[in-house]
């Protein structure tokens, strides 16, 4: 039952996110059918988050401030509240609203429309007293497929998922830190 519900919520979220996608991708001069072409439902992911309380939220995240590894990030929450979003450089709360879903632009979105939409970073607050939940969609393309900048001059060389996953878990290993799209400025 629970499995068939999260199965059922997986097939609306991609539904949803392919269509974002194309939505963005209109005035960008993106091929109508690049995301029906380069994502597939098992090359995307769902993720369940649960936070527990925490005694001492001045000390401790949530989720550390991060971007998201993916085109679109589709996020339902329930009413505690806790994330933030990077504006201006500034931490803004996202009101939480079980009724409405969160959708974040992640890395490939921000590489693929060259540099037009930002991969935002966003990062959760811990709650001392209530825990939390959220559901977090990521609307990702194959392993293979390569990501180039729709418009000349790029602003990043073109990279696969793949190397960009493989650079990722090098950079956490070596600083503790994903550092994300700024390895592939040109
Ligand atoms: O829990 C949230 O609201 C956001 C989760 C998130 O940023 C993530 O899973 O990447
Ligand atoms: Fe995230």
């Amino acid at each position: 039952m629970v499995r068939s519900t999260i199965e059922e919520y997986a097939v609306k979220a991609n539904f949803l996110a392919q269509r974002l996608a194309e939505y963005l991708a209109q005035n960008l001069g993106i091929k109508a059918n690049y995301f029906q072409e380069n994502c597939s439902p098992s090359s995307s992911s769902l993720r369940m988050n649960r936070y527990p309380p925490c005694p001492y939220p001045s000390m401790m995240f949530g989720i550390i401030p991060h971007t998201d590894t993916d085109f679109l990030t589709i996020v339902s929450q329930d009413q505690v509240g806790g994330l933030q979003l990077k504006r201006n450089g500034r931490w803004v709360s996202v009101k939480p609203n079980p009724k409405a879903l969160v959708v974040n632009i992640g890395d490939f979105y921000q590489a693929l429309s060259n540099g037009v939409y930002k991969s935002i970073t966003h990062r959760v607050i811990a709650n001392q007293e209530t825990e939390r939940y959220s559901a977090a969609y990521f609307y990702c393309p194959t392993y293979e497929t390569v990501i180039e900048s729709c418009s000349k001059p790029s602003l990043y060389k073109k990279f696969s998922f793949k190397e960009y996953r493989e650079q990722i878990q090098k950079d956490v290993k070596a600083t503790g830190d994903k550092v994300g799209l700024s390895r592939f400025l040109l």
